[in-house]
């Protein structure tokens, strides 16, 4: 079985730029999703053509958001790539508005079916669902993340997509690698490729995410726990391992590369004022990203 530094998913080849489809909602304040994709691929030289799945006025956790569902003009918006000839290397999906925006991504995969899919199955976090998250839509986000080439769940989110029950134990506390090894297998057994597991802590100090595929061992890559969350450091992490794998790195040089940044970036965000609420900090540590090339 190969390990997991051996696992490439991608080859870069010479000057091309490669396009990824980041199917993602777009926040005006408080920095995630499409306010991170955008700006971390590119810096790793990829074209970034953006699905949107929603509008909202600021990330959910601040109170009084607004949201528009963006899922009826999708089928024309993407309809409309085909008549000009778009082609995509990767498709990159995660907060979704409404589950048939899951047929809409299965849609994107049938046109370019050579694209490599990754799949951040945003949800949940810490044994609660977010607040846009219907069952329904938990439901299909579960059943896209079995085509998935890469899959980035966190443990509330493996517990959904499992069908698990999301109990105190699914809050990222002393899951041994033996009950991580368990979650990764059963979810490459559920369809995904290639599974990272993320945020996992022990109460050690440490915070680790662990990678695995179907023909590649189990791979642990740890990181400094920093005694504060933050939004957006998810879309952050699956960015900068996406923007790691579309640089030809492998998938456990890019679980490192991805929990170094975005360690790296919950240091930068805490100098800024009101941190806590605003979103991930990464624009000072886009250089980093660059230097993939
Ligand atoms: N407190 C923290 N200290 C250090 N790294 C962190 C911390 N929180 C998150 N990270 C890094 O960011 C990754 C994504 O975490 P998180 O934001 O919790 O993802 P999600 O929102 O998808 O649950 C983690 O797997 C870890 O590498
Ligand atoms: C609108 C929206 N998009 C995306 C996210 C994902 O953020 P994270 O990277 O913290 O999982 C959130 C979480 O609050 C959100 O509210």
């Amino acid at each position: 079985m190969a390990n997991a530094t051996e696992t490439v998913l991608y080859k870069r080849e010479g000057d091309y730029i490669p396009r990824v489809a980041a199917v993602h909602d777009l926040c005006g304040y408080g920095k995630c999703s499409l306010g991170v994709a955008i700006p971390v691929l590119s810096a790793a030289g990829c074209d970034v053509c953006p699905v949107p799945t929603g509008l909202f006025s600021s990330h959910t956790a601040f109170p009084g958001w607004y949201m528009h569902d963006t899922t009826a003009i999708l089928p024309d918006y993407l309809n409309a790539w085909k008549g000009i000839g778009v082609d995509i290397d990767a498709v990159y999906s995660g907060f979704l508005g409404a589950p048939e925006q899951v047929d809409i991504i299965r849609g994107i995969y049938e046109t370019y079916p050579h694209a490599l899919r990754v799949v951040d199955p945003v949800m949940a976090d810490h044994g609660k669902v977010y607040p846009t998250y219907t069952p329904e839509l938990c439901q299909a986000m579960a059943d896209l993340a079995a085509d998935a080439d890469i899959l980035t769940p966190n443990l509330t989110e493996a517990a959904i997509i499992l069908g698990e029950p999301i109990g105190d134990e699914w809050g990222g506390v002393d899951i041994d690698d033996a009950e991580a090894e368990r979650i990764v297998r059963a979810l490459l057994d559920k369809g995904a490729k290639n599974v990272v597991l993320k945020g996992i802590q022990r109460g050690d100090g440490m915070i680790r995410n662990f990678v695995a595929g179907r023909d590649c061992e189990f791979f642990e890559a740890k990181n400094e726990y920093l005694p504060y969350m933050l939004h957006g450091t998810g879309d952050l992490y699956a960015s900068a391992l996406l923007a790691a794998v579309m640089a030809g790195r492998s998938l456990a040089e890019a679980a490192t590369f991805a929990g170094d940044l975005t360690h790296d970036a919950m240091i930068v965000s805490a100098k800024q004022p009101d941190f806590k609420n605003r979103g991930v900090s990464f624009e000072l540590l886009l250089g980093k990203v660059t230097g993939l090339l």
